[in-house]
């Protein structure tokens, strides 16, 4: 009773002053979306009287209006000019989490990163708990969207002690889970699942609770596939019930693991069909690329290849799409960094050379030249890397192209293919990731520069990587290692999915149209795989497996993949 006439005048009153305007209208913002659009609209009507704090206050919530009545674009571009110019350091992070939400939401992580760091000085600050905890969340949401999973553990952690209970302590919890179970750190993992699902149950959030349900269904598909499909069958009705399409494209996908694992293919195959139902043709999520690998698997199963390789070219776009969109924040986020680093050294050097100067002006007038000439190089470095992070990726491929990448065809050199590899077999080695390389040669090649000249060769070797670029994903390495031979480092995976990509290379390279290079002639490559499998982690016994196995296709009568075997 007490509580119910607390809220009485809250609701029955209307409040008179513009204060109380403001601060009503904040509070109701997510609760009441109309009510909060009266009073807004109240505040805008008096705007003239309202004084330069209450101003900024008004500005955000009217970008905060626009955002959620579907002004994106408007809404972006105040509360970026918000973040920029807000006296009061609690409008700017509120715009500035606001902001957030939307670029996460449209998944442009380039941006996101961009005001990343600046986001987690800011949250220091705050003493709002709800707003705080909104910043950890949201950070652990972004790393670990990311897969830095290290990264989110720390934040999602720092969130789970702040919140005790109620909905940040849930969204705490989740991600702590996930990233947890992500790194494979199972002790803690179980430690923790139970705590996890009765915060999220308790601060009714079921859509979290499954997901951090569906972690452990994922864990039991590796070890007891029958146990998986008792436990989906148990939560599968809730998740039905909280009708997000994400959560259910996941389960469905899960059963259809759980059925695959058990060799019943039809049951597997209804299940991953039924999950595709749900997508819209440009989502990208876990869940999704999941599901074609699944498609994938089922139909390869089936023996059913030309199938197999539809759903593994829809899985193989959409993981270079979703990698793309994580390299481009990734990169923005470092270049943001380094920008703070140049400047700080500049700084740090400036100091330097005054310090100098007043010192022993005479002695080290020469060093401070040399100094001046640093903070002007520095200087131009920076501006460099500003450029470089509004080109973005095709800027920074054109700096880093200087020394890395092979000036013909834009792909890496033998140089920079070698030290990239070994980066990546460490990787997957450590990590106990399968690995395997594709080697590739083009087919009679002294005859195309022999007939039609090294210029139409040179077109070819552009237009077979081009070609053969769509198919790879970001984390890919793949480099031109000799005059008309290439390879490729595929990390994470197994030698058949690599012999799957390496016909698909084979079959597109065959397909090139030559006509655009002025002259017609047909172009073919012979392709070797190997994989850690049978070849180990070493750079060098990868090659020479894949070489062997390359040769052999070539003297099989070329325009063909062969797989090493020992
Ligand atoms: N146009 C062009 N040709 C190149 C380049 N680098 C190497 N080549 C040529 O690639 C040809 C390689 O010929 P071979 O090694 O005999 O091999 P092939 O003719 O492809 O025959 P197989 O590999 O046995 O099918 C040589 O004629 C080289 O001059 C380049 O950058 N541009």
């Amino acid at each position: 009773m007490a509580s119910l006439s607390f809220f009485i005048p809250a609701l029955g009153k209307e409040p008179e002053s513009i204060e109380d305007k403001i601060q009503l209208a904040e509070e109701l913002k997510a609760t009441d979306f109309n009510r909060f659009n009266e009073l807004l609209k109240q505040v805008e009507d008096s705007s003239v009287n309202l004084t330069a704090e209450q101003h900024e206050q008004f500005r955000f919530l009217d970008a905060y209006r626009l955002a959620y009545s579907g002004s994106q674009t408007q809404a972006v571009a105040n509360l970026t000019e918000l973040v920029k110019v807000a006296k009061s350091e609690k409008v700017q992070f509120k715009s500035l989490s606001v902001l957030l939400n939307i670029l996460i939401i449209s998944r442009d992580y380039s941006e996101v990163f961009q005001y990343l760091e600046q986001y987690d000085q800011m949250q220091k600050n705050i003493t709002d708990k709800d707003l705080r905890q909104h910043a950890l969340g949201i950070l652990a949401l972004v790393f670990n969207q990311t897969s830095q999973f290290d990264i989110g553990y720390f934040y999602a952690n720092k969130l789970s002690s702040d919140a005790v209970d109620g909905k940040y302590a849930c969204f705490g919890m989740q991600f702590k889970l996930e990233s947890l179970h992500r790194l494979k750190k199972y002790d803690e993992f179980d430690q923790e699942f139970d705590a996890g699902v009765a915060t999220c149950e308790a601060a009714k959030q079921p859509i979290y609770s499954k997901i951090i349900q569906s972690y452990r269904v994922e864990r039991l598909l590796e070890v007891d596939p029958n146990q998986a499909i008792s436990l989906l069958n148990s939560l599968y009705q809730d998740v039905e019930q909280t009708s997000y399409n994400v959560l259910i494209t996941l389960y469905k996908t899960l059963y259809s693991i759980a059925y695959l694992r058990n060799e019943q293919l039809d049951v597997a195959k209804e299940y991953g069909l039924s999950a595709t139902k749900n997508i819209k043709e440009d989502d990208i999520n876990y869940a999704i690329l999941l599901l074609y690998s699944t498609l994938y698997e089922i139909e390869k199963a089936n023996g059913n290849f030309e199938k197999a390789l539809t759903y593994h070219e829809v899985l193989v776009s959409k993981q270079k799409a979703y990698d793309d969109e994580k390299a481009a924040g990734l990169l923005a986020y470092n270049i943001a960094k380094a920008n703070v680093e140049v400047k700080n050294q500049r700084i740090a050097l400036l100091d330097k050379d005054n310090e100098l100067l007043s010192l022993q002006k005479d002695l080290y007038e020469k060093e401070a030249r040399q100094n001046r000439l640093l903070v002007l190089i520095l200087g131009a470095i920076l501006l460099l890397a500003t450029v470089l992070a509004y080109r973005g990726l095709t800027g920074r491929s054109r700096f880093k192209k200087i020394a890395e990448y092979d000036q013909l065809t834009g792909i890496s050199n033998r140089y920079h293919f070698n030290n990239q590899a070994k980066i990546a077999l460490d990787y997957c080695e450590t990590n106990a990731k399968p690995v395997a390389l594709i080697l590739f040669d083009l087919d009679y090649f002294k005859d195309i520069n022999d007939t039609h000249g090294h210029a139409v060769g040179d077109w070819a070797l552009r237009a077979v990587v081009k070609t053969c670029r769509n198919f790879m994903r970001n984390n890919d390495v793949f480099g031109r290692i000799g005059g008309e031979e290439f390879a490729v480092v595929l990390p994470g995976c197994q030698t058949d999915k690599a012999v799957l990509l390496a016909e698909i290379c084979r079959d597109a390279i065959a397909g090139i149209d030559t006509t655009e290079s002025g002259k017609h002639f047909s172009l073919s490559a012979s392709f070797g795989v190997s994989g850690s499998d049978n070849s180990g982690y070493q750079l060098k016994q990868l090659l020479a497996d894949a070489d062997s196995a390359m040769y052999s296709a070539k003297a099989a009568g070329r325009n063909q993949v062969a797989t090493f075997s020992e």
